[in-house]
């Protein structure tokens, strides 16, 4: 498999993703009491936090697949739901559990691309963006994570997106594919577009990101440039560290 390019070499008018003041409980368990987010156009957004934080709940509120109880997530002033072309303003890098697995990944694609409306056409450009060209007619079923992964990232540009929300996408990519990843989205961002990426892989992320969202126990803790919160760390870990082990003790 190729690396493919690393497009797109087009200008992107990347949205706004915006959160203020979200919260969430599933039944007894509070999820999210307060969590802010902001990630902007031209950069790569890093969104932090142990397990169980409420990374992937604010990111569900944001794509509009959980509704929140409180406050409000936009992506460009207006809610997920109420964009009309939601897969061309914003490609959402998730699992695969809609793919078939005796599909192959262009036939995949062009039934996906059926789903949203775009031109057929659309899915060899992001097969080849994605590095999937070589392997477009063999079935998922035998396919890696890694090469999973890239099918994830494909499905989600099928749109021409101009924002992109990943959750742990570096899972199962083999280093050549991590680099690969981290050259992708800092080509998309330099192009104008927005990406927000979540990962607990922080060594790698400090190499991608210019901003930062850090969230603890469903509350926000941190959120402004990459360069500001580690300005007084030797790295990214060592801050995110500092920080956690700060509000540990503080409610402890
Ligand atoms: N559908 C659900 N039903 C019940 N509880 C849930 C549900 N989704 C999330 N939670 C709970 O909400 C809290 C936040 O979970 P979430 O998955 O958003 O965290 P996360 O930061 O993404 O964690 P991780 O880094 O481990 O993936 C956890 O306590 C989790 O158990």
């Amino acid at each position: 498999m190729t690396a493919g390019t690393s497009a797109p070499s087009e200008t992107l008018d990347g949205p706004v993703l915006r959160a203020e003041g979200l919260a969430k409980s599933f039944g007894p368990v509070p999820a999210l009491s307060g969590v802010d987010l902001l990630a902007l156009p031209g950069r790569v957004t890093g969104f932090v936090g142990p397990n169980g934080a409420g990374k992937s709940t604010t990111l569900r509120i944001l794509t509009g697949l959980v509704r929140a109880d409180r406050g409000t997530a936009t992506i460009d002033e207006v809610p997920y739901a109420a964009l009309s072309r939601p897969s061309q303003v914003l490609g959402v890098v998730g699992d695969l559990a809609g793919a078939h697995p005796g599909m192959t990944p262009r036939g995949h694609l062009q039934t996906q691309a059926a789903l949203i409306g775009v031109p057929r056409e659309w899915v060899g450009q992001v097969l080849h963006e994605t590095g999937l060209h070589d392997v477009a007619g063999r079935r998922i079923r035998g396919f890696s994570t890694g090469m999973k992964q890239r099918l994830a990232l494909a499905t989600a540009l099928l749109g021409r997106p101009s924002g992109l929300i990943l959750d742990e996408p570096t899972e199962g990519l083999d280093p050549s594919g991590i680099v690969w990843l981290r050259r992708f989205l800092r080509t998309f961002a330099d192009a104008g577009g927005t990406v927000l990426v979540s990962s607990h892989v922080l060594t790698e992320l400090q190499q991608v990101i210019d901003d930062l969202v850090l969230i603890a126990g469903g509350r926000s803790l941190w959120s402004g440039s990459l360069a500001d919160f580690t300005a007084e760390h030797a790295s990214l870990e060592e801050a995110y560290l500092s920080m956690i082990e700060k509000e540990m003790a503080c409610a402890g």
